[in-house]
């Protein structure tokens, strides 16, 4: 009987990571929602008789238990470092001579170029694919535990999908607010006579800062991966592109807009291309990362004080400010 009721919640649970990751992370869902919620009550159905074979991964545990005192500390086995910044095309060959200046075996260089969202850094810890820890990147060095509140977000999976990942894989990204949602929450909070958050940006950080995981069950949270910290038991690709690819069949969600660049050149029409299409994006960006695809040379030319030295944001204007709406308050 239990082996038959144990394969029922192995089936429902697949069924469920795998169409919660097409809905979720690949937008393109295969199944109406009310089969999705009729397989989910019939998970919760089966946990509940049999709450021994319940599984930290099962679809049903996103949303957590009671809230929290407060967050415990958690130390980076790598630290996260900060970006330094361009403003202009010059600041940018600037970036590339320095570079080239010190890789004396190098003639010209691989870019990989992400959009840098306008959300908060936080690190995934997956061990033996299954999905442990979450952390702030608070100082670069420690970070706040926010597990409970990052298990919520359906776009990160709570157990890694495909094969061949290794025994420990750090994923580091960002968590943002699609502008959306951020529409729709400021929406609802002011119909509820709440305050408005100021941007998509702050209320990310208030959802993740919930001692109550409900809470923040609620809120349009999503995550883009953009590079790799602790990796144990696997070599990975020798290319951050390729390896952001390796994350992307793993079952983590891959900023469609990444691109790998072969000259300065295209960096450039890069960052104007991305430039003209940011009102048009779906979440915001504060400007686009710059770096050297080649993991090697990433090691060969380290870093200075707290930033890479093969890593660049190239940052856009402000945007004017937003209309401030009479009358309303904004959450700090
Ligand atoms: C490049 C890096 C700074 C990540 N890399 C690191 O944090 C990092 C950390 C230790 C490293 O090596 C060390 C290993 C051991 C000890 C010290 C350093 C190397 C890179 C970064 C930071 C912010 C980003 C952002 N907002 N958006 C995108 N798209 N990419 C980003 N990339």
């Amino acid at each position: 009987m239990s082996h038959d009721i144990q394969q029922q919640l192995d089936e429902l649970r697949e069924l469920l990571a795998y169409h919660g990751h097409r809905y979720y992370v690949e937008d393109n869902p295969e199944i109406p929602d009310v089969e999705y919620d009729r397989m989910m009550q019939q998970l919760l159905a089966l946990e509940a008789e049999s709450p021994e074979l319940v599984t930290v991964d099962s679809p049903s545990q996103r949303v957590g238990g009671k809230p929290l005192d407060g967050f415990t500390q958690i130390t980076h086995e790598i630290p996260m470092l900060s970006l330094d910044n361009a403003f202009n095309d010059d600041d940018l060959h600037a970036f590339e001579k320095r570079m080239l200046d010190r890789l004396l075996s190098e003639s010209s260089l691989t870019y990989c170029c992400e959009p840098k969202l306008d959300g908060l850094a936080v690190s995934l810890m997956y061990e033996n694919g299954v999905l442990t820890q979450a952390a702030t990147r608070g100082d670069g060095a420690t970070g706040e535990n926010i597990t409970e509140n990052v298990r919520t977000i359906r776009s990160i999976p709570l157990k890694l999908r495909g094969e061949g990942w290794p025994a420990r894989l750090e994923v580091r990204g960002e968590v943002f607010m699609p502008k959306k949602g951020f529409e729709a929450l400021n929406e609802k909070a002011l119909k509820k006579g709440e305050k408005a958050f100021a941007n998509p940006r702050n209320a990310a950080a208030g959802s993740l800062r919930q001692l109550d995981s409900k809470i923040t069950a609620t809120r349009p949270l999503s995550f883009y991966a953009y590079s790799v910290g602790v990796v144990e038991g696997l070599e990975l690709a020798p290319s951050q592109y390729e390896r952001l690819v390796q994350l992307k069949g793993w079952g983590l969600p891959m900023c469609p807009e990444i691109r790998q660049l072969a000259s300065m050149d295209e960096v450039i029409t890069y960052h104007q291309m991305i430039g003209d299409k940011r009102e048009a994006l779906p979440y915001e960006i504060d400007g686009v990362v710059i770096k050297i695809d080649d993991v090697a040379l990433q090691q060969k030319l380290g870093f200075v004080a707290r930033a890479p030295r093969w890593a660049i944001a190239y940052k856009f204007p402000a945007q004017e400010e937003l209309t401030i709406l009479n009358n309303v308050e904004f959450q700090v």
